[in-house]
């Protein structure tokens, strides 16, 4: 579980970015943040990080607040935890194999054989066991990030950062990488953070949604209760596209219809 209390951050003394952000994520779960251009969503992400040192607030990793943490505790819980970068950010002169292995070749004493288990493992578990000798020019967009999402969890992460992990897919490719996450999520009990413009994936696997707006938390919740939300701003944001305006009429429809359908047999009980 991650709790951040109050979180600052604002640059050089200048504007503010982050406005005081308190909120948790809980283990095993798959938490989205969301929110327009700007918001703050990769500014917060990467103070979670500790990339950016907060202005002040608390960031609490299992109760241990990454803000009172000597460089060598940092560097411990860095091991714990998997990010997947835009871009998928793998090395080019690298196979498969070889990124797959970094962070336990950069965060572990573990022998050649036991690293080529672990590595072989996770290669199973993304489906790319025809591309571990390849080079990442050599695969497709999705396959990088499935390359990404097996060497962010090599070394079994307790947390899991993902930054725009759609970015330039396909929506059929989308959903398998979502999918992959969620389960990842529950196989390997990791608390998920995931940064998204993919409105797709917010309504799919949002377990928790956090909109940020201007720095600030404008709203929290899941994909069950998004499309009976009443915050303005946020539905103006998740229902820009037709697409998506029409599935939360016809959700709203529908629960309705269900509503009344309750009521009726509510009736008929006591009648
Ligand atoms: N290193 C930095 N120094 C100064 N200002 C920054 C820095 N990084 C981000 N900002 C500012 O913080 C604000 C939020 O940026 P951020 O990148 O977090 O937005 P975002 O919600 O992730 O946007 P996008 O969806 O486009 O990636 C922006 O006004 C940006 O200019």
């Amino acid at each position: 579980m991650i709790e951040v209390k109050e979180l600052r951050k604002s640059f050089n003394g200048d504007v503010e970015v982050l406005k005081g952000i308190t909120t948790t994520f809980e283990t095993g779960k798959v938490n989205l943040i969301i929110g327009q251009s700007g918001s703050g969503k990769t500014v917060f992400l990467k103070s979670l990080l500790n990339v950016y040192e907060p202005s002040s607030g608390g960031i609490l990793f299992d109760g241990r607040d990454i803000m009172n943490m000597s460089r060598e505790e940092k560097q411990g819980l860095r091991a714990e935890i998997g990010t997947v970068f835009q871009g998928s950010a793998l090395f080019d002169s690298m196979t498969v194999e070889e990124n797959i292995s970094f962070p336990l070749d950069m965060f572990t004493n573990l022998t050649y054989r036991e690293k080529k288990r672990k590595v072989l493992e996770v290669i199973g578990r993304v489906n790319l066991d025809k591309a571990n000798k390849k080079f990442p020019s050599e695969i497709s967009g999705g396959m990088q990030k499935r390359v990404a999402i097996a060497r962010a969890i090599v070394n079994n992460p307790k947390y899991l950062f993902c930054d725009e992990p759609n970015s330039g897919l396909d929506p059929y490719t989308s959903n398998v990488i979502d999918d992959l996450l969620l389960e990842i999520t529950k196989e390997y009990n990791t608390t998920t953070i995931i940064n998204t413009h993919d409105m797709n994936s917010v309504m799919t696997i949002g377990e928790k949604i956090l909109y940020l707006r201007l720095g600030i938390k404008e709203w929290e919740g899941n994909k069950d209760i998004l499309a009976t939300a009443k915050n303005k701003n946020l539905l103006d944001f998740v229902y820009s596209s037709e697409l998506f305006k029409q599935l939360r009429e016809f959700m709203l429809e529908n629960d309705q219809t269900s509503l009344t359908n309750n009521k009726t047999e509510d009736n008929e009980k006591t009648d």
